[in-house]
């Protein structure tokens, strides 16, 4: 929405399917979104910004959405161009409702769009990953061995036990249910796409923004968003992950510019079949795993966080065994440890749970960072060259030009800011307190080693001699200076 009122302020109306949530109506979440910084260069150019969207409410788990008859005739009657990009992101989701979202809704959205006299293109957002069980992945749709109809038909009258117990069998090699139903809801697409002009974006793993309207906006704690808190706070200090596979991360602003580019595309060239677009970095600028912690890491030093837990210093473990290590001495002992205190201090524990979620989250999304993709983009880089240099300029998404080292620091940057919500005020006073933890993690080490020590000399004679050997070694170093210096007086 940003992207297309600061590009086309003449635009008449963007309708916004919404549901109510928390407590806000419609109507003040999109306010809510309108207000915020990412909306300031918009108002500039479009100060009625407000009166050009159109907030609709929609639940897209219910029949016809729950959409009041008057807006459904509203929405028929004057939409140009669809884009969908709602859905469960969940990797842990029950396998029904990530089809009743990623494939009965989209379903259900195709048909209303084909009873849309006005349409000119149907753009679906679905993800690189849908086909993570192949490691070369062009940009066309794959069949998935049971058809997507069938899977809807037995959501119906399945229960959750059963859909439980075939759950693995029907995901296959895929990590989880979520890409599984992404490549469910591609099918859907091409096989119910009717006459529409329709196309296909697979974004890979979303980030913070590259340079539009401003450098670092983030505003979720999906992909890697929410593993930089952990790691900036000092809670996440071990990670299981191939440091040389690659990190496709596509900033958010190149995938709002090629999703437009290929809206325009579909409405202006209709091509005779659905095109599919890779939106991925990996095969024009790839950057790996080890680069990107290590320049996270950097940007910790410059820019900490408020009130880390630990010192940020996090590291990668490639097997196992020292996964299994590193989550038991590094994440759950200092758990455990720092809620013992919290209950002698009388307050909640609390620091044991989340660890236990960060593992979690960890587990899901180690499949990712241990494995490396190729993805074909000769859509996308055809559609490069179909568009005008200004739009080429306007709507860049050459990602061969983005400097990973510095988009890194701004992603970093921008977590801290727009996610966390903390002040670059308060920077000094981070550095202090990372200071503060420094000189702890010192003086707890030195203590453990002295009642380490203290134990082995008690019960064993090699420690013993040692320390008899080193105490009277350095008891004649001292006296020998102590002489020296008394001849040279
Ligand atoms: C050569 C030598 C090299 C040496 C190198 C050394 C360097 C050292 C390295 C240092 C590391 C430094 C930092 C690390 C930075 C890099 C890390 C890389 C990791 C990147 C991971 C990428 C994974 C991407 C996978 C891509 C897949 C495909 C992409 C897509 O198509 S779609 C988007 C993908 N979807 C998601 O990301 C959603 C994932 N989320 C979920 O599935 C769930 O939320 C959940 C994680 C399962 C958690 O479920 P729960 O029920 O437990 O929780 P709930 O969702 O209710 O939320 C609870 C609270 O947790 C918060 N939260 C939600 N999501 C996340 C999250 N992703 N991370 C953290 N926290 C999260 C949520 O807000 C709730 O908070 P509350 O409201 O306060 O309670
Ligand atoms: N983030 C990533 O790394 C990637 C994302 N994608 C795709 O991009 C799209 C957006 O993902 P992302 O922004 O990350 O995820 P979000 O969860 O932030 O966005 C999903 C949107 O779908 C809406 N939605 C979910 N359920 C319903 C419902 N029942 N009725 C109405 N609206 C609903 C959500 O609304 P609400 O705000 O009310 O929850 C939310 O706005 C998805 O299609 C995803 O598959 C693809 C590749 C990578």
């Amino acid at each position: 929405m940003e992207k297309l009122f600061r590009t086309s302020p003449d635009l008449k109306v963007i309708y916004v399917l919404v549901r109510p949530k928390q407590g806000q109506t419609l109507q003040q979440r999109v306010f809510q979104i309108l207000d915020s910084k990412l909306f300031e260069k918009v108002k500039e150019v479009c100060p009625n910004v407000h009166e050009k969207i159109r907030a609709i409410s929609a639940d897209l788990n219910q029949n016809d959405f729950a959409i009041s008859k008057e807006d459904m005739q509203e929405l028929l009657s004057h939409t140009n161009i669809v884009f969908h990009c709602a859905a469960t992101v969940r990797f842990d989701d029950h396998l029904r409702h990530a089809v009743q979202l990623n494939v009965t809704a989209t379903q259900q959205l195709l048909l209303m769009a084909s009873q849309m006299p006005k349409l000119e293109a149907f753009i679906h957002i679905s993800t690189a990953f849908s086909n993570c069980n192949l490691k070369h992945i062009d940009e066309v749709v794959y069949p998935c061995p049971v058809e997507p109809k069938k899977i809807i038909d037995s959501m119906e009258w399945l229960d959750d036990a059963i859909i439980d117990e075939i759950t693995p069998k029907l995901i296959g090699d895929r990590p989880n249910t979520y890409t599984y139903t992404k490549a469910l809801g591609e099918v859907v697409v091409q096989q119910e796409g009717g006459n529409l002009n329709i196309a296909i974006i697979r974004p890979s793993i979303v980030g913070a923004t590259w340079q539009e309207p401003f450098p670092g906006w983030v505003d979720n704690l999906n992909g890697p968003s929410g593993l930089i808190i952990a790691a900036g706070k000092g809670f996440l200090r071990s990670i299981r992950a191939t440091p040389m596979a690659v990190a496709d991360l596509i900033p958010a602003d190149t995938v709002v510019n090629l999703t437009l580019a290929v809206g325009w595309y579909t409405a202006v060239h209709r091509p005779k079949s659905t095109l599919v677009y890779h939106c991925t970095s990996g095969n024009l600028n790839p950057c790996n795993w080890g680069k990107m912690g290590l320049q996270v890491l950097a940007t910790f030093e410059k820019i900490p966080f408020e009130r880390a837990f630990r010192r940020p210093n996090a590291d990668f473990t490639t097997n196992n065994i020292t996964t299994h290590y590193w989550n038991a001495v590094s994440h759950r002992a200092p758990a455990i440890i720092y809620d013992f205190y919290l209950r002698l201090t009388g307050r909640k524990p609390r620091m044991t749970k989340l660890m236990n979620r960060l593992l979690r989250t960890l587990s899901m999304v180690e499949y990712f960072i241990n494995r490396s993709w190729e993805w074909s983009t000769y859509n996308t880089e055809m559609l490069m060259s179909a568009l005008s240099p200004e739009d080429q300029r306007v709507f860049n998404f050459d990602v061969r030009q983005l400097n990973w080292l510095e988009y890194i620091e701004n992603y970093v940057l921008g977590v801290k800011k727009y996610l966390l919500k903390e002040d670059m005020a308060g920077i000094p006073e981070a550095k202090q307190h990372l200071k503060r933890l420094r000189n702890i993690h010192y003086l707890f080490n030195t203590a453990l080693f002295l009642i380490a020590w203290r134990l082995l000399i008690a019960r064993s004679q090699v420690a013993r001699n040692v320390w008899f050997f080193i105490v009277s070694f350095c008891y004649k170093f001292l006296s020998y200076f102590r002489a020296s210096s008394t001849l040279n007086a």
